[in-house]
């Protein structure tokens, strides 16, 4: 099976993840029309010259007329509103999701804008720290997770054609609680931009001992932490507003972890610092293993478009 069983799907949201939906939706699923809307007529500009979708839709209200998939891909502090707006065109029996970074408040959100339709919320582990519309590629999701967080009473079959769609566009699906994903994504996710946003924003703050130095050094590891705390601020601030207790949770735990290391440095407890950093090793070294590192074909390059050409083309999974 694949996700072609959807025959129009509404992309709402046409930055980095609806752009990218909508360059490897016309890439691996050629059977699938595409329609685009933005709340932003630049963007919706700018998504037309790009070839985003098949048509982009100027009214919220008669963008998701015909569809049997609407995608959200607004900022996750925005999906109600987004909901709302796209609502009177919207089918009953159409299949509703999005790609929101957190999962508990948006479907919260997405349930109560639209009562009565069918909501199986999503996230596409897979980004970069860029934004806005001449940021998709069709290979963005391309051996990715893609976290599937049905509702206890979804649609089995819904449910089953949007995995399918998903493994269309190139990702890895897994299916989990809407709690348990918040949880997860606090820690591998969230808690780590909240430390880039610090260490940044801490050495900048540090004006005389770094002034020009901070550029000057940072082609080591700050420079790692300055790409992740370039990401989109709506973004990011949606995502610690709407995962509020997980993070807070987690950030409870590397706090007293953080202690623990400066104890050690003060102490000189050399002992203690190479077993952790051992450990920490071997979890980089596992990822490498398990094929996750960097799967994004073209990161580090500057086009970001998945076939050095500039254009939203790559190869299909
Ligand atoms: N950037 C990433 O790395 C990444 C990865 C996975 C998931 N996500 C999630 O994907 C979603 C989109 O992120 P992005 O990086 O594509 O952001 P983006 O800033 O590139 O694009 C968001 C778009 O949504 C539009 N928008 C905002 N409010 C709207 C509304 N009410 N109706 C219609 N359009 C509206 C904006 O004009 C903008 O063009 C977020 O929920 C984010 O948490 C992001
Ligand atoms: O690679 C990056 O730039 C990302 O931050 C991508 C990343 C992540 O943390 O892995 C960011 C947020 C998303 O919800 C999913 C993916």
């Amino acid at each position: 099976m694949t996700g072609a069983s959807f025959g129009q799907v509404t992309i709402v949201g046409l930055g980095l993840l609806g752009g990218s939906i909508g360059h490897a939706v016309q890439a691996y699923l050629p059977g699938t029309t595409v329609v685009g809307y933005d709340a932003d007529p630049d963007v919706r500009e700018a998504a037309r010259g790009l070839g985003l979708a098949h048509r982009i839709a100027d009214e919220a209200g008669e963008a998701a007329i015909g569809s049997d998939l609407v995608i959200f891909c607004v900022p996750v502090g925005a999906m109600g509103a987004a909901a709302a707006a796209i609502a009177p065109g919207l089918s009953v029996e159409a299949l509703v999701s999005d790609v929101g970074s957190s999962k508990a408040t948006v479907a919260a959100a997405l349930a109560q804008a639209l009562p009565g339709h069918h909501v199986i919320p999503a996230h596409p582990v897979a980004g970069t720290e860029r934004s806005g519309p001449e940021a998709g590629f069709a290979a963005l999701f391309r051996n990715r997770w893609c976290i599937i967080t049905p509702p206890a009473d979804a649609d089995p079959v819904l449910l089953a054609r949007l995995v399918a769609f998903w493994e269309a566009l190139g990702a890895r699906v897994e299916t989990m609680d809407a709690d348990h994903h918040d949880k997860v994504l606090a820690v591998t996710s969230h808690l780590p931009h909240l430390i880039a946003y610090t260490i940044v924003g801490t050495a900048s703050d540090l004006e005389q001992v770094t002034q020009s130095e901070v550029i000057k050094y940072s082609a080591g590891g700050f420079r790692d932490f300055t790409r992740i705390a370039a990401s989109d601020p709506t973004m990011w601030r949606d995502v610690f507003l709407t995962n509020r207790e997980a993070v807070l949770e987690m950030l409870q735990r590397f706090t007293e972890d953080l202690t623990e290391l400066q104890k050690a440095i003060r102490k000189g407890d050399g002992a203690f610092l190479f077993d952790h950093f051992t450990r920490t090793r071997a979890i980089r070294r596992g990822i490498i293993e398990m094929g996750q590192d960097d799967a994004r074909p073209d990161f580090g390059r500057s086009d970001h478009n998945g076939d050095g050409q500039g254009s939203g083309g790559g190869e299909p999974a």
